[in-house]
C-alpha cells in the first residue's frame, strides 16, 4: 500500500514555464510543477484563474503555447472534466456510463463501482443519482482503466460538506491502493483534500505553492466541522494581491491595470499549524476585490492572516 509520493522516481508529468494563450490573451503563464506516482497535487485559485487550462495542458487536451510539458511514455490518464456533455433526457444507467467511450469487462466495471462504493447502483439511472453518487460514478469511470494519473476537475461539485469529506477520503484511498498520481482541482479555495502533497495556487500564474502539513486543532474549527474533520483538516491562509477583471485584464495592488499577470504578482501567506498531514480546509484572506465572488469579512483580531471560512 503506497502512502507517500515517490519524488525520486521520474514524474508522470512535468511542466516547465508553461503558458497557454488564446484570443490574444495569456490564460496562464510560467506554470511549473510535476506530479510523481502516488503524489496528490492540488490546483486552487479563483474562478478563471487557469486551473482547468493548466490541467488540460498537463494531460495534452490543450497545447501549450510556450514552455515544455513532458509526460511519461505511455501515460494512462483518467480524467473527470468539470463539465460533462450528458443528454439528461436520455435514459442512462451507471454501468452504461462506464462504457460510453470505450469498452470495459464486467469484472472491471464491478471492481471500479465497488471501489467507489456504488456497486449497488450499477443499474440505477444516472439522472436519479445524488450529487455525491454521481461524482462517485464519474470517479469509477475514471479509475476503471487503471490510470497512472487521475485528473479530477472539481470532484465535489454538488456535494454537501460531509459528502466532500467522504469523497476526499475515497480519493486518498484510491491513491493509496493504486499508487496513481492525482491532479485535483478546486475552485472554491476552501477545501483541499486529505493527504494533498502539494498545493499550487494559480491566478494566471503560480502565485504560491506549498505542502499542507498540519491538522488544525483550533477550537473554532473543531466547533465548525466536528472532531472527525478536526482530525484531518487544517487552515490555509492566503491573499491575492491582484484582481482578474471580467474582461480578462488584471488590476494590481497599486491600482494599475495590465493585460496579463506580472511575474511578481501574488503575495501570499500560508499559516499552517504543525502536525500530521491530512485533508485541509482552506480559509483565505481577501482584498476587497479578490475575484472569488464570495463575501468575506475580517478575521478575529490576533489571528495570523484573516481566517474566515470561504
Ligand atoms: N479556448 C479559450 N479561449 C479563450 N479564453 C478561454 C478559453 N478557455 C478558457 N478561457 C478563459 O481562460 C480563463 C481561465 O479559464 P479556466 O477554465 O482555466 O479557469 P479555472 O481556474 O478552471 O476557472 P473555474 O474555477 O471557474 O472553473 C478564463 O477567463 C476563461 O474564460
Amino acid at each position: 500500500m503506497l502512502q507517500t509520493p515517490t519524488k525520486t522516481v521520474p514524474p508522470l508529468v512535468s511542466l516547465g514555464g508553461v503558458g497557454v494563450r488564446r484570443q490574444g490573451r495569456w490564460l496562464v503563464r510560467g506554470v511549473e510543477f510535476s506530479i510523481a506516482p502516488g503524489e496528490i497535487v492540488t490546483l486552487i485559485g479563483p474562478n478563471g484563474s487557469g486551473k482547468s487550462t493548466t490541467a488540460k495542458a498537463a494531460i495534452g487536451v490543450l497545447k501549450a503555447d510556450e514552455g515544455r510539458v513532458e509526460r511519461k511514455a505511455g501515460l494512462k490518464v483518467g480524467y473527470v472534466p468539470q463539465k460533462l456533455a450528458i443528454d439528461w433526457t436520455m435514459p442512462l444507467t451507471v454501468d452504461r456510463l462506464m462504457t460510453l467511450t470505450s469498452p470495459l469487462k464486467g469484472a472491471e466495471i464491478d471492481a471500479a463501482l465497488s471501489a467507489t462504493g456504488i456497486r449497488h447502483l450499477a443499474r440505477a439511472e444516472v439522472q436519479h443519482l445524488s450529487g455525491g453518487e454521481f461524482q462517485r460514478a464519474l470517479l469509477a469511470r475514471a479509475i476503471a482503466r487503471k490510470p497512472d494519473l487521475l485528473v479530477l476537475d472539481e470532484p465535489v461539485q454538488g456535494v454537501d460538506f460531509s459528502g466532500e469529506i467522504a469523497l476526499y477520503d475515497l480519493i486518498k484511498t484510491i491513491r493509496n491502493t493504486t499508487g496513481c498520481g492525482i491532479l485535483l482541482i478546486s475552485h472554491d479555495l476552501h477545501v483541499v483534500m486529505a493527504e494533498t502533497d502539494t498545493v499550487i495556487c494559480l491566478n494566471g500564474h503560480v502565485c504560491c505553492r506549498g505542502t499542507p502539513e498540519a491538522v488544525s486543532q483550533s477550537p473554532e474549527y473543531l466547533r465548525l466541522f466536528g472532531a472527525r474533520a478536526g482530525q484531518t483538516l487544517a487552515f490555509y491562509n492566503h491573499d491575492h494581491d491582484h484582481t482578474h477583471l471580467p474582461d480578462g485584464r488584471v488590476q494590481h495592488a497599486d491600482g494599475s491595470i495590465t493585460d496579463d499577470c506580472r511575474p511578481g504578482d501574488g503575495h501570499h501567506t500560508q499559516v499552517l499549524p504543525s502536525g500530521k498531514a491530512g485533508p485541509m480546509r482552506i480559509v483565505h484572506t481577501h482584498g476587497p476585490n479578490c475575484g472569488c465572488g464570495l463575501d468575506h469579512g475580517p478575521a478575529p483580531a490576533g489571528q495570523a492572516g484573516e481566517a474566515r471560512d470561504a
